[in-house]
């Protein structure tokens, strides 16, 4: 199958400084659309949902969806200033919590706490990109204790990375059957809460770099290949 090229590819941040972090890999405009659609997973699925809709409805859907910006790493898996790819999009707080402990809804009996990106497509970009591959969670609340890294690293062993918008996007690209990548450069370690440890400036500089391998990848993949 021929190549689809980078236009019909949607890359959704949060806010538009990791936005431009990422535009600023692709200086002369290869026609993928990067957008900012909020922190939190429900603003991110909305916005994004808006946007596959749209393009949709023009006649040229998106063959791509990349949930792309910073986020917290898993010590010492996922270093700060690296690259995480997810090979397991996951809520990780969506459920219940009982005096056994956090139930997810699937097990309540509704719903999904985990999407899968194309498998072939995240060994090529940690290929291209050197970033790690594991699962990233999505959690509404920032991990700011050991003790829920902790846990959180009980229930997902192989997690690498936590952020607060890739489920979300993932809902709205899995809805109109559009597949999804979740790339994460890591600003702060998850654990205690120690705002002078972010390296904020590094993670977009780590989220530029990586973008900027990702060209012929993305050109060339098409979902067929996994
Ligand atoms: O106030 C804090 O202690 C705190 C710690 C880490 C991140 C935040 C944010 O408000 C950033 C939210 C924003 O950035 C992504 N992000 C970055 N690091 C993390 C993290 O460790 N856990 C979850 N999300 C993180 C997230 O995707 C949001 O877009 C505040």
């Amino acid at each position: 199958m021929a190549s689809a090229g980078l236009d019909r590819v949607l890359v959704a941040t949060a806010v538009p400084v990791e936005r431009d972090a990422v535009a600023r890999a692709f200086p002369g405009g290869t026609g993928i659309e990067v957008i900012a659609v909020g922190v939190g997973p429900a603003l991110a699925a909305a916005r994004t949902a808006s946007a596959l809709t749209a393009a949709a409805l023009r006649g040229e859907p998106y063959r791509l969806v990349v949930s792309a910006g910073i986020g917290g790493g898993f010590q010492p898996g996922a270093p700060v200033g690296s690259l995480v790819v997810a090979d397991g999009i996951v809520a990780a707080d969506l459920g219940a919590e009982t005096e056994d402990g956090f139930v997810p809804v699937t097990e309540l009996g509704f719903g999904t706490v985990r999407h899968q990106p194309p498998t072939a497509l995240v060994r090529r970009v940690a290929d291209a990109t050197g970033a790690r591959t594991g699962a990233v969670l999505t959690v509404s609340t920032v991990t700011g204790t050991a003790t829920r890294a902790a846990a959180l690293r009980e229930r997902h062993p192989t997690a690498l990375a936590e952020a607060m918008e890739g489920f979300g996007v993932a809902e709205a690209a899995v809805a109109q059957g559009v597949p999804v990548l979740e790339i994460r450069a890591i600003s702060n370690p998850v654990g205690p809460r120690d705002r002078a440890a972010w390296r904020i400036p590094d993670a977009l500089a780590a989220l530029t770099e990586g973008f900027g391998k990702l060209t012929p990848v993305l050109e060339s993949w098409n979902r067929h290949d996994s």
